[in-house]
């Protein structure tokens, strides 16, 4: 965050009265939201750049991680409802492994934007669906397909932090989806190991992530004292 402002009145000094202050001009909500348009830009450009190849070792990395943790916490995939995302922009790309799990008997949802700025909606996936054109030109199921309510959600990220927060492109979709359901499913962050962060600068509205899995394996998982 820029430090070089010029302020009206005297700095404040606070932080040399009690240590436990901190400037709250540091996180205010408007620099946080220009810091997050810049980082979303910068992640997102240096994505875009990573070779064919380089994405194929990656999303095949993160696919057999997925594989291992859902065997490991879950055991049988059979009859449970599992989000994925149709990759869009540079997103790893972990559809082979959607196929398969649909294979051993998972349901499997894809999420959509039906309303602007309201919780995303996820309609049942199986091979045979033929996808339509959603919001933003992402590949989405018919509004024939049924709607579902996922026990476990793949958030696909643009940048992350240690405490599993995520960063993604800005609409708020997943927040405000996880805020909304009850009980919260499992929710696991799918992104580049290169997209960490030191900190997203959570704001309240912000929900972390059960855990995040990179192509280096599981980079940070929330404890239930967290
Ligand atoms: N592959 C994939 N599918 C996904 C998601 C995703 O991240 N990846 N989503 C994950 O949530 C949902 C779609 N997310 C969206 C997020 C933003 C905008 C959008 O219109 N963004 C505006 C900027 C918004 C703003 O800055 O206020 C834009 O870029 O013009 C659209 C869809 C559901 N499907
Ligand atoms: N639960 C919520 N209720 C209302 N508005 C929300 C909620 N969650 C997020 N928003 C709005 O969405 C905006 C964008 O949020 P944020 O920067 O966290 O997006 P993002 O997580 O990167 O996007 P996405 O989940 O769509 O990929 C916020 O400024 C906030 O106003």
């Amino acid at each position: 965050m820029s430090t070089d402002r010029t302020y009206a009145s005297p700095p404040c000094l606070a932080a040399e009265v009690d240590p436990a202050y901190s400037d709250p001009s540091a996180d205010a909500a408007d620099d946080v939201a220009r810091w997050r348009r810049d980082t979303r830009a910068q992640l997102r450009t240096a994505r875009d750049a990573l070779r064919v190849t380089e994405r194929d070792t990656i999303s095949h990395a993160l696919q057999a991680h997925l594989r291992t943790l859902l065997t490991q916490r879950f055991g049988s995939v059979r009859g449970r409802i599992i989000s994925f995302y149709w990759p869009i922009k540079a997103e790893p790309d972990l559809r082979p492994l959607m196929a398969t799990l649909h294979q051993e008997g998972a349901v499997i949802a894809l999420p959509l934007v039906e309303q602007k700025a309201t919780p995303l909606v996820f309609r049942h996936w199986t091979p045979e669906t033929r996808m339509q054109r959603g919001d933003w030109n992402i590949p989405v199921p018919p509004p024939e397909a049924d709607r579902l309510t996922p026990a476990i959600t793949l958030a696909p990220l643009v940048g992350w932090d240690d405490d599993g927060y995520r960063l993604g492109y800005g609409g708020g979709y997943f927040d405000r989806t996880l805020a909304a359901v009850s009980p919260r499913p499992f929710t696991i962050g799918i992104g580049y190991q290169a997209a960490r962060l030191t900190t997203i600068h959570p704001q309240p509205h912000d929900i972390p992530l059960d855990l995040i899995l990179t192509e280096a394996g599981i980079a940070t998982e929330r404890t239930a004292s967290q």
